[in-house]
């Protein structure tokens, strides 16, 4: 029986010929990043449970400070110089405010072929570059810090194979999430979604992120892209080789296989409070927001950038709302100011932030208040995602979540 890519990964990892789902292995972790969701919490753990602890590799370690940058409150800022002190001792590679932790990944670790633990759930982006990304809680990845190792349950894979191309005002968040609409947010629950035919091999690395990055949301365990010469190309750009360069095998076993036909799928938007509550967004439209945010690991890149920048060229936001755009990395943000981008948004009357999670979850910049409506580009809108618990979170597109912003209520980029 052949191997699907994770499977192979996973049998790389284990140091095994081949794994089959249901098999439990104990693997060899490629890489390993936690972010300040956690950090603090893994570090006690360390330094207060383990008898004489010590790293495996720190090379393989990534700590990242991004979700609460700049600290907003003594609280914060403690468990802040927490994770740089650690880091600094331990000579763990070490990231505050240059951006959102898998943005950083990817533009500066990930290879196609890793086994890569996170202790963040949106891990599962890595497989944009054909490497099997996962996030664990701070338990496992203390376990990992300390032995290198970990274990697995081989998941089973779910082929997506997608075909056909996105008419113009659709982008593949509006596919991604017309898939957990339709699949749900139980549909993949501990399995891979392997992305696959024509039209996933004509996305770029950007738009693949963008498929994998919300895999999670439909209960996957990873998600992932072959490793081909598009992503070869982009790792090649930013200075790096790949580990491996698997292919699932034609006899490979998927569990289940789906086909979507892009051609068919509409701008879409999630309704509050769940991911998979997916209606056409043309049914939403007219709904009053408070507040918009374009960014976060899912929507926060230059693509991004530049659709809204197209749609708020020579316009302004409405009065009512606060527009926030927060690019993903200081990367994004520095092509951002290159191509005259961010002179557009200032100039269209948006609120420019640092890169960092902001809005996509409810402890950072730009909270919104009691009964509040947000449109957004982050990754969830559950009860409270966004703020306080009577807020409201409509998750949609790049070029949705600007027209809204402009026209006050929520909008299409075609009724501009
Ligand atoms: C803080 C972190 C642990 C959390 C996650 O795991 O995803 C966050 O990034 C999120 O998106 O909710
Ligand atoms: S941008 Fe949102 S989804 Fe991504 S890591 Fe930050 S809080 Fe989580």
């Amino acid at each position: 029986m052949g191997m699907t890519i994770a499977e192979k990964i996973i049998a790389a990892a284990a140091g095994v010929e081949a794994v089959k789902p249901g098999d439990i292995h104990t693997v060899t972790l490629d890489r390993m990043m936690s972010n300040d969701g956690t950090t603090h919490l893994t570090i006690d753990m360390y330094n207060q449970q383990i008898k004489n602890p010590t790293i495996a590799d720190p090379e393989k370690l990534v700590f990242i400070i991004d979700h609460n940058v700049p600290a907003d409150n003594p609280k914060t800022a403690a468990s802040h110089k927490k994770m740089r002190d650690f880091a600094k001792e331990h000579h763990i590679d070490f990231w505050e405010g240059k951006g959102v932790c898998h943005q950083i990944m990817m533009e500066h670790y990930v290879c196609p072929g890793e086994l890569i633990f996170g202790a963040d759930s949106h891990t599962c982006t890595y497989g944009a570059l054909g490497a099997f990304g996962t996030g664990v809680g701070c338990t496992d990845f203390l376990y990992g810090m300390v032995t290198g190792t970990s274990w697995v349950l081989v998941p089973e894979t779910v082929k997506f194979n997608l075909t056909g191309t996105l008419k113009k005002g659709v982008y593949p968040r509006d596919l991604m999430l017309h898939i957990i609409g339709k699949i749900g947010a139980n549909g993949v629950n501990y399995q891979v979604m392997e992305f696959t035919g024509e039209g996933a091999q004509a996305m770029s690395i950007n738009d693949r992120m963008v498929l994998c990055n919300l895999a999670v949301e439909a209960g996957a365990k990873s998600a992932i892209f072959e490793a081909d010469e598009t992503a070869q190309a982009w790792l090649k750009e930013h200075g790096r080789e790949p580990k491996h360069l698997f292919k699932s095998d034609v006899d490979a076993h998927y569990v289940k296989e789906y086909t979507f036909d892009l051609n068919e799928i509409e701008a879409v938007v999630a309704k509050p409070d769940f991911v998979d509550d997916v209606i056409p967004a043309k049914e939403a439209c007219g709904v009053k927001i408070d507040e918009a945010f374009l960014g976060s690991c899912n929507n926060g890149r230059i693509d991004e950038m530049r659709v809204a920048a197209n749609l708020l060229k020579g316009r302004h936001v409405a009065d009512s709302v606060r527009f926030l755009i927060v690019p993903a990395s200081n990367q994004v943000y520095m092509q951002a100011l290159d191509e005259g981008l961010i002179e557009i948004f200032m100039e269209a009357g948006a609120i420019v932030m640092n890169a960092n999670c902001s809005v996509c979850w409810g402890s950072c910049q730009g909270v919104i208040g009691e009964k509040e409506v947000l449109i957004s580009t982050g990754t969830r809108n559950f009860k409270g995602r966004a703020g306080h618990p009577t807020s409201k979170v409509y998750l949609g597109s790049a070029a949705t979540v600007t027209a809204s912003a402009i026209k006050g209520v929520i909008a299409t980029e075609d009724q501009l």
